[in-house]
């Protein structure tokens, strides 16, 4: 049993060493050109966007383009109205009143307009926001439903819950504000420039002259940036998968007085977090600081610029203010987009982490399979190895269990049993070799016909944190009341309920914790019986059990398993002594099939694991 812990221990700690580089390995982000970066960003969030949702994007952009040019309206008024001051002062026509009431007609409607604008752009904005991020959610979940189960064996919970949750909801002010925040940065300031240069080309190319020395300042802050936003989303998610694993096995670590060493793990995580945070407002202040200070400078190089052509009589003051107040125009949008900076890369580190789970390869789903003959079980030379391990799990293993008979799968721990089972129901695909029910490679089966197909019942199945009943209908959800409660009675379920202050209505905790591990491997049966699948997989169903508790098991399990294909996995080969069929596994290989007589009778593997278990009964503390 020892062994068969620290096995386990060993598998998950070479898993999670899989899926978590040592801290300061972590492979930088690929780091392109800011321009670049950001592009790919916008069209990643289309591409992930449906066509409603696009549409929905694109007013929201539209709206607060239109809001700008109603800001803009104002300024260009005041450059009209300064000329006209300045005809009239030179001896043109006065201004009339008419005129006047004209112009302020203009100033009204572009606010109106503004305000309108506004309200429209916010409100899309944000609807598309949250629309997107619903949607990605939704997106991220339904792959993770089709990966297959060896993915979640290799990924932590808590990381994938804190992708879903956390990280993604760092995409809202992404799409709320800094998309339509840098596509207004990148398109009003061209504009305007582009007037200026018109209107002065000297004065035109002062108000641009900071421009560049900023945007090298700004892709010199983003290279940083990204590496750190990255390995924040990083030290996120491994804060909050240690945080989820520290509440699981609060009961494990605390009985082997280990708590202090967990919340250790768990506070480095945290620290680690809290550090890759603080180093990233570190490390960007600087520049980001720098790149609005660089802007600001543009200001005071057109008032000089200004000043020097103004003094040379080579400028109108009209003019001199127009570029004034429109040069202000220019860097407002770029400052802008400087605020923007840290929600646009934590943004993109949630969307390369996304990326890389949709990127998970599914098996294709099958539609419409052919219909399987019956439903004998066949292992055909099948082998598998796990990802990252050393040695194959199963080498070229052929057995057959024929329908209406229990084949039990024998073996010293680590010989592949679970494994058969868990390839059976799909979990993982051999790498070769055919597995067949009813003549049918199970390949070839739509999911669904396998899933009504088989029932697998392990040694600890997941109670959710629902009443009895709704966990019982788990395994036939249209079931009504009558089918529940006849499936828990025949699972000796009813004896347990009886004793639960709300019935079966009784809700049981999260993973079952509120039950004792036999009523909750009871609760599993109930929930296989109400199923009812012809073929059964179980996984040593009584194993650990006590006397009690075994014998209402086992009165369960009769009534689950009979006139199925079972294949029932065990240690305790007393349990399967009555088996049709037992294939005797070591090493991942078959070694011997056969009945319970026959195979003592060859004197092989079996019966020297006979007389060890036989002689280990007469053990006493
Ligand atoms: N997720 C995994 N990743 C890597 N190796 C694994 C994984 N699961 C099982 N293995 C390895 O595959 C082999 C077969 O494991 P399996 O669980 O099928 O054995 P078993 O006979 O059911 O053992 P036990 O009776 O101890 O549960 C073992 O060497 C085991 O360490």
């Amino acid at each position: 049993m020892e062994s068969r812990r620290q096995r386990r221990a060993e598998r998950s700690a070479r898993m999670s060493t899989l899926t978590s580089p040592p801290a300061g390995q972590q492979e930088a982000p690929p780091v392109g050109t800011v321009a670049g970066r950001t592009v790919a960003l916008i069209r990643r969030l289309w591409e992930l966007s449906d066509p409603r949702l696009r549409r929905q994007q694109l007013w929201g952009i539209v709206a607060r383009m239109a809001a700008a040019v109603c800001i803009a309206v104002p300024i260009w008024l005041l450059v009209v109205v300064l000329q006209r001051l300045r005809e009239a002062n030179l001896g043109g026509p006065p201004i009339s009143q008419r005129e006047v009431l004209w112009w302020s007609a203009i100033v009204v409607a572009a606010t109106v307009g503004q305000f309108g604008f506004d309200l429209l752009a916010q409100r899309q904005s944000w609807v598309a926001s949250f629309e997107l991020l619903g949607e990605l959610r939704l997106r991220a979940l339904e792959h993770l439903r089709r990966l297959p189960l060896g993915y979640h064996t290799k990924r932590q919970t808590g990381d994938l819950t804190a992708l879903v949750t956390h990280h993604l909801s760092e995409l809202e002010p992404v799409v709320f504000g800094a998309v339509p925040t840098i596509i207004g940065a990148a398109l009003l300031p061209l504009v305007i420039a582009v007037g200026l240069l018109f209107e002065d080309w000297r004065m035109g190319l002062a108000a641009l002259a900071t421009i560049p020395l900023a945007m090298l300042v700004y892709a010199w802050s983003q290279r940083t940036f990204a590496r750190l936003a990255a390995e924040r989303a990083q030290a996120s998610g491994q804060a909050a998968a240690r945080f989820q694993e520290y509440v699981s096995g609060i009961a494990v670590a605390r009985a082997h007085g280990a708590t202090g060493e967990r919340a250790g793990r768990l506070a480095q995580a945290l620290v680690r977090h809290r550090e890759a945070s603080i180093g990233l407002v570190n490390k960007l202040v600087v520049p980001l600081v720098l790149f609005l200070t660089v802007i600001e400078l543009g200001l005071p190089v057109v008032l000089l610029a200004g000043a020097f052509l103004l003094i040379g009589g080579d400028l109108a003051p009209a003019t001199f203010l127009v570029f004034a107040v429109l040069s202000l125009r220019i860097y407002g949008p770029l400052r802008a987009m400087g605020e923007q900076t840290e929600s646009l890369r934590v943004g993109e580190a949630a969307v390369d982490r996304l990326g890389a789970l949709l990127a998970e390869p599914v098996p294709a789903e099958v539609r419409a399979g052919p219909a399987p003959q019956g439903h004998d079980v066949e292992f055909d030379r099948v082998s598998y190895t796990y990802p990252g391990a050393s040695r194959p799990a199963l080498r070229s293993v052929s057995f057959g269990a024929t329908a209406g008979t229990v084949t039990a799968l024998v073996g010293s721990s680590g010989a592949g049993k679970t494994t058969c089972l868990h390839l059976l129901a799909q979990f993982f695909a051999p790498d070769s070799g055919t597995i067949r029910i009813g003549g049918v490679d199970i390949r070839e089966l739509d999911s669904r016909t396998l899933f009504d197909a088989v029932t697998v019942v392990f040694q600890d199945s997941y109670l959710f944190s629902e009443s009895v009943r709704d966990n019982i209908r788990f395994g036939r959800p249209e079931a009504d009341d009558d089918e529940v409660d006849r499936a828990a009675a025949q699972a000796r379920v009813d004896e347990i309920v009886a004793r639960l202050p709300q019935g079966a209505d009784t809700l049981v905790g999260e993973g079952g914790a509120t039950l004792s591990g036999g009523e909750r491997q009871r609760l599993s049966l109930a929930r296989a019986i109400l199923k009812d699948a012809p073929i059964v997989l179980l996984d040593e169903p009584t194993a650990a059990m006590d006397a009690t508790n075994e014998r209402h098991v086992q009165q369960a399990l009769s009534g689950l398993i009979r006139d199925r294909t079972v294949l029932v996995v065990a240690h305790r080969l007393g349990t399967v002594r009555h088996a049709d069929r037992i294939v005797v596994l070591d090493a991942g290989e078959v070694v011997e099939v056969g009945g319970h007589d026959e195979l003592l009778a060859r004197d092989g593997r079996y019966a020297r694991m006979w007389a060890e278990q036989e002689a280990t009964r007469s053990w006493r503390l």
